[in-house]
C-alpha cells in the first residue's frame, strides 16, 4: 500500500465561523493503483488532495506513506493543479530540470553519476511527454495542453511515490482533456506511476481509474468506494460503451443520493414562464430527475 489516509477531519476557523469540510475520511492508494476522487462542489475533494500533500494540515487524523506517518509536504509526492504552476522565465527543459536544480543548490557534492543520470531521466520525461521538440520553448509560447503536459513531468521529475492531481485537465478544451487522459492512461501503464486524482468529470474519473471513491456533500465523508472493472490498457472509445454508461449512471444516482445541489432546473423555467407569460404550451420538461446516459 503506498498511501494510507486515516479518520481525517478537517474543520475550518475564520473569525468567529467554523467550516468542517471533512468529516472521518478513510482509504487508501495501493502502489501502481489510479484512483480518483469526485464529490459535489465544496465538498472537501481538493482539502482532501492537500491534507495528503502535506500542504494542508488535517484537525484530526492520520496520513501514511509506506507505513511511514508524513508531516508537512515532500518530494516523494508529485503535485500538479488545474492552474499549470510554471515558471514563466524558464525554457520547458528548464522547468522540468528545476526540482534537480533546487537538489543541486542543497548538496554541491553530488557526484558526476547522479547528475548524468538526472540529466538522462530528464530527457527520458521530455520524450515520453512528447514534449522534446519544444524544450527550448518558453510557457507563454506553449498552448493549455502543453504547458500542463510539461507541469506533469516537472511532477515526475523526482520520481514520487505518489502523484496528486487537482482538476489537473479542468481548464482544457474537450480534445486536448481527452489526449491528456490517455496520456496519463498509458503514463500509468509503461511508467508505473500510482495516482490520486480529484476531478468534477466523472467519465474522466472513471476512465482513468481503477477505483472511484465518492464522497458526500459538505463535510465530505466517503459514500462509497467503486472498482472500475474495465482493464487497464483501455481505449478512450470505452466510453461509449454500455458498461461504461451504466456505471457513469451509477456514479450520477449516488452523488445525487449524497446530497448533489439540484441543477436549479425547476427554478429556472417558474423564473421564465413567469417572465413571459407563456400562452402555449412549454416547449421543455420541467422534471429534474430525467435519465440522462
Ligand atoms: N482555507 C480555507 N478557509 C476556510 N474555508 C475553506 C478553506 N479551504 C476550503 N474551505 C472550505 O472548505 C470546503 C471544501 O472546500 P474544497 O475546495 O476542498 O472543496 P472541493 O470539493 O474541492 O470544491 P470544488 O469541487 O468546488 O473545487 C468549502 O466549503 C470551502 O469553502
Amino acid at each position: 500500500m503506498a498511501l494510507e489516509l486515516s479518520h481525517i477531519t478537517k474543520t475550518f476557523r475564520t473569525g468567529a465561523s467554523e467550516v468542517c469540510a471533512l468529516e472521518d475520511c478513510s482509504f487508501t492508494v495501493n502502489d501502481g493503483e489510479f484512483v480518483s476522487l469526485i464529490g459535489p462542489s465544496g465538498c472537501g475533494k481538493s482539502t482532501l488532495l492537500y491534507i495528503a500533500a502535506g500542504l494542508e494540515e488535517a484537525t484530526s487524523g492520520t496520513v501514511m506513506l509506506d507505513d511511514r506517518a508524513l508531516r508537512g509536504p515532500g518530494k516523494e509526492r508529485g503535485m500538479v493543479f488545474q492552474n499549470y504552476t510554471l515558471y514563466p522565465w524558464l525554457t520547458v527543459e528548464q522547468n522540468i530540470k528545476f526540482p534537480f536544480r533546487l537538489k543541486a543548490n542543497m548538496d554541491y557534492a553530488r557526484p558526476n553519476a547522479v547528475i548524468m543520470g538526472e540529466i538522462e531521466y530528464a530527457g527520458h520525461l521530455l520524450e515520453i511527454m512528447g514534449l522534446a521538440q519544444f524544450r527550448n520553448r518558453y510557457p507563454r509560447e506553449l498552448s493549455g495542453g502543453m504547458k500542463q503536459r510539461v507541469a506533469i513531468a516537472r511532477a515526475l521529475t523526482n520520481k514520487p511515490r505518489i502523484l496528486l492531481m487537482d482538476e489537473p485537465f479542468g481548464a482544457l478544451d474537450a480534445q486536448t482533456r481527452e489526449e491528456l487522459q490517455e496520456l496519463m492512461l498509458l503514463l500509468g501503464l509503461y511508467e508505473k506511476t500510482t495516482t490520486l486524482l480529484v476531478t468534477h468529470d466523472i467519465e474522466e474519473a472513471i476512465y482513468l481509474a481503477d477505483r472511484v471513491i465518492v464522497l458526500s456533500a459538505r463535510p465530505g465523508r466517503i459514500l462509497e468506494e467503486i472498482i472500475v472493472p474495465f482493464p487497464k490498457d483501455r481505449l478512450l472509445d470505452i466510453k461509449l460503451t454500455p458498461e461504461f454508461l451504466a456505471l457513469k449512471r451509477r456514479l450520477v444516482d449516488l452523488l445525487h443520493a449524497g446530497g448533489r445541489p439540484s441543477s436549479g432546473r425547476a427554478e429556472i423555467l417558474e423564473r421564465l414562464g413567469q417572465h413571459f407569460h407563456a400562452t402555449t404550451a412549454s416547449p421543455v420538461t420541467t422534471t429534474t430527475n430525467q435519465q440522462h446516459p
